[in-house]
């Protein structure tokens, strides 16, 4: 009625919405007759629309009118810890709160949906024998157990055992009646670590991952929010937003994935949000790898945060592969084929003899690398891009990776007519078709980021853990944590692929591939061999990988890390603008870092501008200049004097500068 209505007391909010409203603004106040709280989802009327927003704080009635808040969507509201690390990322990554929000939130939050049953269906594969833990792995989770710090870094060498130390501390969690959120960094791993939790906790599992409907995302959602008991969850980076009531563990499972880092924005990196989520909620977090990235290691021991290790294997009879290595440039080892040696063909003729399984890793996809003209020399490059394209030899294609551009095998060389166009470097499409020539009787998956959802190491995972496939090939896939009975041989094909990429991570990726793909084997008792084969066996990211030597490799990096002002030195910012012409990139570049060089401090350097390593894309030109400062607020600040145009893009703490 309403008299009663004008007697109640109106209660006043500030509701942040999910889209931005208007640059720089990300609350706006509302009024409500009932009381609601911090955290409620609601919808608000918006110009003559309607928007979703959050509630994020109850204030007084303010001088100027407000509307009123149209619907409470959800009757539970968010966690204020989640709410509190949306406000954090928002600040840290310089990133409007609606931006983060609408990452944090599922999409069509606000559409009614048929509940629908949330547990994974998941039918148990791997074989659960009850672990006594070892000396490392109880020490391990003692350590963990009698911390008072959030962050916990575990540095297990592969294969030791790290799963075991996450589900004894999961356990402990769900006794004190608090959840779990376990992050994998790729589809991949869901299945492996799924079947292991399962086994466990076999009602408590809630899996999320990018496969998911936009409505089985939902129900996930909504079961996390609602429920009032403790879960397991397991998912991707975005798991870290599921609205828990409480937590009690967050671990990062090889945390030295690319996956951890969002590309688009907010750009955040589930490291950073996994520690501010566990402050909030006082909860603990494991990082845990065998080959952590070398700037999360040194800051970790800086800030005195435990570091835990594991150094040997945690199956009593592993005893780690026999590793031999193969020098590419001695042809004498390649008389049965051009680019797998005869080593590695005899170890791979003999675990095929015994029924046992083979992993041939290489990190480029398609068939090859480069398309030229033998006669003049022209390639064939993506005129998106300017960077080579990649043959498909299947499809018959010439492919851009990063902008999709395909166009036919062409003929005849399109600039001189000649019609020898040759193919040169390796890909694991061609590896492919060549073992398929050689083994023609076994069983051959490929697994790379061509291969489609069907042959994924997920949906495939019986499979390869049963040993049904024989041979199995693919990219960076499948060089991480899984776990496999049968495989005795690993051929690496040529190790050094990545280290031509000017980026200053690429000797620490090729060092973790190389130690990574080797610890898939040794791991139990089958008696496993390693060929690694590659150009630079000398190299130190090589030669550390071979040997499994985390510690030579640190202590080889670190210095060079401080000499270029790399992290864990300096903190950088990425501008890049995007111009239809290369006239109005530069011009503006250089405008730009002049405004930014007037900016600078004495501790500070910038480089640039210079093309992008993709320089077109999308019909436009790419320029990007690059900060490395000891100051990351100083760099936030410098975000503040972008051009007010859409032309430039920033990344604070950008994981590669070629993107
Ligand atoms: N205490 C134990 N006793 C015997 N076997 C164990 C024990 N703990 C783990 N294992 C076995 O050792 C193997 C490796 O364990 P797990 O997969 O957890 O290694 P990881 O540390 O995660 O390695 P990676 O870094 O390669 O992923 C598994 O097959 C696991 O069942
Ligand atoms: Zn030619």
């Amino acid at each position: 009625m309403q008299c009663t209505s004008i007697m109640s007391v109106m209660h006043y909010y500030e509701v942040a919405p999910i889209r931005i409203v208007r640059a720089g603004a990300d609350v706006f106040t509302y009024h409500h007759e009932s009381s609601l709280e911090i955290g409620h989802i609601v919808k608000i009327p918006v110009g003559r629309g309607s928007q979703t927003g959050v509630i994020v704080a109850p204030v007084t009635k303010p001088s100027f009118t407000t509307k009123p808040i149209a619907l409470v969507v959800e009757q539970e509201p968010l966690p204020t810890a989640l709410l509190a690390t949306a406000r954090w990322m928002s600040s840290y990554y310089a990133t409007p709160l609606a931006a983060v929000l609408s990452t944090l939130l599922p999409r069509g939050i606000d559409k009614q949906r048929r509940t629908r049953a949330t547990q994974p269906t998941h039918e148990l594969i791997r074989e659960q024998r009850a672990l006594t833990p070892t000396v490392d792995q109880q020490a391990a989770i003692d350590t963990i157990r009698q911390s008072t710090r959030t962050t916990h870094l575990l540095h297990g060498v592969t294969g030791s055992g790290k799963t075991f130390v996450y589900k004894q501390l999961a356990h402990d969690a769900i006794a004190a009646g608090k959840s779990a959120i376990v992050l994998v960094p790729e589809i991949a791993l869901t299945s492996q670590l799924v079947d292991e939790f399962l086994q466990d906790f076999p009602d408590q599992v809630l899996l999320t991952h990018s496969q998911q409907t936009e409505a089985e995302r939902h129900g996930i959602w909504l079961s996390a929010l609602r429920s009032t008991t403790p879960k397991i969850v397991i998912g991707p980076r975005s798991a870290l937003f599921l609205p828990l009531r409480s937590l009690g563990l967050v671990v990062v499972d090889e945390m030295h994935e690319p996956s951890y880092k969002q590309e688009q924005s907010p750009r955040y990196s589930a490291l950073r949000v996994a520690t501010i989520l566990a402050e909030q909620y006082q909860a603990k977090v494991i990082f845990g790898s065998a080959t952590p990235p070398v700037a999360e290691y040194y800051a970790a021991k800086q800030a005195g945060a435990p570091v835990i290790t594991l150094s040997s294997r945690a199956h009593n009879r592993a005893s780690g592969p026999h590793i031999e290595v193969v020098d590419m440039t001695k042809r004498a080892q390649f008389t049965r084929h051009r680019f797998l040696s005869d080593t590695l063909l005899t170890d791979m003729e003999r675990s095929l003899a015994t029924n046992n399984q083979v992993l041939l890793f290489h990190n480029r996809r398609g068939s090859a690398a480069l398309t030229l003209c033998d006669n003049c020399g022209w390639t064939a490059t993506d005129p998106d891009t300017g960077t080579p394209l990649t043959l498909h030899a299947d499809t018959h294609q010439l492919i851009g990776h990063i902008s999709g551009y395909h166009m036919p095998v062409p003929t005849m060389c399109p600039v001189c007519r000649h019609s020898e166009i040759i193919h040169k470097g390796i890909g694991t499409k061609l590896i492919e078709s060549e073992i398929a020539r050689l083994f023609p009787d076994k069983n051959i998956v490929r697994f790379d980021g061509d291969s489609g959802k069907e042959h994924s190491v997920d949906s495939r995972y019986k499979e390869l853990y049963d040993g049904s496939i024989d041979i199995i090939i693919g990219t960076q896939v499948i060089a991480k944590g899984i776990d496999l009975p049968h495989l005795e041989t690993v051929g690496i094909i040529q190790a050094d692929a990545g280290l031509s990429l000017p980026d200053f991570t690429s000797e620490e990726r090729t060092f973790q591939l190389i130690t990574q793909v080797i610890g898939r084997v040794g791991r139990g008792e089958v008696a496993a061999h390693v060929i690694v084969q590659t150009y630079q066996p000398t190299h130190t990211a090589v030669r550390a990988g071979i040997a499994q030597d985390y510690s030579t490799f640190y202590t080889a990096e670190i210095p060079e890390r401080s000499r270029y002002h790399f992290p864990p030195f300096s903190y950088l910012l990425k501008f890049v603008c995007a111009y239809k012409t290369e006239k109005a990139a530069v011009t503006n570049a250089r405008k730009f870092a002049a405004e930014l060089r007037a900016e600078l401090r004495q501790s500070e350097r910038l480089l640039g501008p210079t093309p992008a390593f993709y320089e077109k894309q999308a019909g436009t030109y790419r320029w990007q200049i690059t900060i490395h400062s000891p100051s990351r607020t100083h760099l936030l600040e410098l975000i503040g004097t972008l051009p007010a145009s859409g032309h430039w893009q920033y990344e604070i703490d950008p994981v590669s500068l070629l993107s």
